[in-house]
């Protein structure tokens, strides 16, 4: 496999996925890099999580192209090199963080011979997550956000190449929100983790090395924050998507609306 390195973490050409009779994604075409941070923005519906289980594998009826790390959307061989989160944590309540994480790394890697590996890798992905001080505390007692980590901490176990992380930042206050953006870029800066990243909130955006915007199942734009905002004329990347969608719909754009103060950063 040449150029290996260089391919695209997901490249999707004609990508079209159909549910219950719905076209939900049509002939989407995108590439996502590799070591960067891609975030996945568009109004609730528009179809990111189609999107996500599709470059996961789990979505049913996707036809065109889908490869992910080289290898066509699904290959079993994938499924050790990509994290996913869904927008419901999958933790056993009746288990401390720390079992949670245990029994997840038990199966990753089963045996007496990985223990010690076993118990380096739980404790770093606690910490990866700032959940040290609240490892014996059982998952059910735990805040929504705090569980949402836990099943980050999950993700990051088997130290993936490609982490897909559905809407990872809902219900999670301000200071949560920029210690996880924290650890996204660590993620991909350090150890050269590709992340799909969705999100609704357009003010996530501004983090990301990229952006695929999306609407009613299309991409109306993909490029870097800066680039979206100059093309547009736009001061924000929630201006630049309103003026998109303007654009696609082939009218005049409506006036700009200064931005209340409270989202101005
Ligand atoms: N079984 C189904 N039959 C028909 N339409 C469906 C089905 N499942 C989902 N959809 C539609 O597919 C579209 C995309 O759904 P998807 O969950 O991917 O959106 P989303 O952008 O992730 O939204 P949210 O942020 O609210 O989760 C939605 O308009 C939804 O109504």
């Amino acid at each position: 496999m040449m150029n290996y390195g260089r391919d695209p973490a997901v490249h999707a050409r004609d990508l079209t996925v159909v549910r219950g009779g719905r076209t939900v994604l049509d002939a989407l075409a995108f590439d996502v890099p590799r070591g960067r941070i891609t975030g996945l923005l568009g109004p609730s519906g528009c179809g990111k999580s189609t999107l996500m289980r599709a470059v996961v594998g789990t979505q049913a009826k996707v036809t065109g192209t889908l490869d992910v790390l080289g290898r066509p959307a699904g290959d079993p061989r994938l499924r050790p090199r990509i994290g996913y989160v869904t927008q419901d944590p999958s933790v056993y309540d009746d288990l401390t963080v720390r079992q949670n994480l245990d029994y997840f790394a038990a199966v990753l890697h089963p045996g007496r011979a990985a223990r010690a590996r076993r118990r380096e890798t739980v404790a770093r992905v606690i910490e990866d997550v700032d959940l040290t001080a609240r490892a014996d505390a059982l998952a059910g007692n735990l805040s929504g956000g705090q569980r949402s980590r836990v099943s980050l901490a999950v993700a990051l176990l088997g130290a993936p190449d490609l982490l897909v992380l559905d809407e990872p930042t809902v219900g999670l206050d301000p200071v949560l929100r920029r210690d996880l953006w924290h650890l996204f870029h660590t993620l991909a800066t350090d150890r050269g983790t590709t992340l799909l990243v969705s999100s609704h909130v357009m003010d996530e955006a501004e983090r990301c090395h990229r952006l695929l915007l999306m609407r009613e199942g299309r991409i109306l734009a993909d490029g870097a924050p800066d680039t979206l905002r100059d093309r547009t004329g736009s001061a924000t990347v929630e201006a630049a998507f309103l003026h998109l969608v303007d654009e696609a719909r082939g009218a005049a754009p409506a006036p700009a609306v200064p931005a209340p103060e409270e989202s101005a950063r």
